[in-house]
């Protein structure tokens, strides 16, 4: 087999066409145009309602694109169903607001659940009566430094703790592509600066693809390659977080714009 030239582009692990989504008569987004390269770090940002959740679960094959295509990780996604869309969803990683972890396991179960697309039905059930590979999900857990909390419960950690176990539960599922949907909106803004670190720490480290919807701003510096804004269902705009301003952020979010107080963030004019 020829090893693949080194000039030759790798695919976009993520590639949207002229894209729209509807919820019955209801356009939700439309004509959405982007590529995301390998092992980029992009943050999605807009106002609420803007279609930020629905592109997620657009590029993640959960809703199907009423027009145009979507790609992800090489596949078109409206064509897969059943056993295909599972694989897809293997090499995809999620995190939610919260609710990330099953209350009744244990850390070192909710961390191998990220295993469970590796392993065969057998050893996967077998990991619930013993965990198989704790060495595995005891170094994800040193790399959220939480190495001690092995065998606690969800519900004995914090709202922080919960969402590194997370995130150390992506490190073990190795995904190529992580989905983050508002990771952050739960904790305060010390907590989210740690836990967007680790994400993009763990994204550059393994090479994995990073979507992030965001809604602190003040997260964006310094972690991620582009911004994607969405207004309304569409692409407002996109571009490096240095390039961001007062101007840009006063017409995304219109009457959300002094809400949140984005008028005393430091940018310019
Ligand atoms: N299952 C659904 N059925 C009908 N309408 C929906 C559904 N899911 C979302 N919507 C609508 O689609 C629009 C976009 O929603 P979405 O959740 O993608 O926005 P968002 O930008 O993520 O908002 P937020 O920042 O408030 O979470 C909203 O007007 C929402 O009410």
């Amino acid at each position: 087999m020829n090893a693949p030239s080194p000039a030759a582009p790798a695919a976009a692990p993520v590639r949207v066409e002229q894209a729209a989504v509807a919820y019955g008569a209801r356009r939700v987004l439309d004509g959405i145009d982007l590529s995301i390269a390998p092992g980029e770090r992009v943050a999605v940002i807009g106002p609420s309602g803007a279609g930020k959740t629905t592109l997620f679960r657009l590029i993640a094959g959960l809703v199907k694109p009423a027009e145009g295509r979507v790609h992800t990780l090489g596949r078109d996604t409206a064509a897969l169903a059943g056993r295909r869309l599972a694989r897809l969803r293997r090499e995809v990683g999620f995190l939610h607001q919260q609710d990330n972890l099953v209350p009744q396991l244990r850390v070192v179960h909710n961390v191998l659940m990220g295993r469970l697309g590796h392993w065969w039905l057998p050893r996967a059930l077998l990991s619930l009566l013993w965990p198989q590979d704790i060495g595995r999900a005891r170094a994800a857990l040193a790399r959220v430094e939480l190495a001690d909390k092995l065998w606690a419960l969800p519900d004995e950690l914090s709202g922080g703790q919960q969402q590194r176990v997370a995130v150390a539960r992506l490190m073990v599922q190795q995904p190529r592509l992580v989905l983050a949907d508002e990771p952050v909106s739960a904790l305060d803004l010390r907590l989210g600066r740690e836990i967007i670190a680790l994400l993009c720490g763990m994204a550059a480290r393994d090479g994995v693809t990073l979507l992030v919807n965001l809604h602190t701003l003040d997260l964006l510096q310094g972690h991620f390659d582009r911004v994607v804004a969405l207004r309304a269902g569409q692409l407002f705009w996109q571009g490096a977080p240095a390039q961001i301003s007062q101007h840009l952020l006063r017409e995304l979010y219109g009457a959300e714009y002094r809400a949140l107080h984005l008028d005393e963030m430091e940018l310019p004019a």
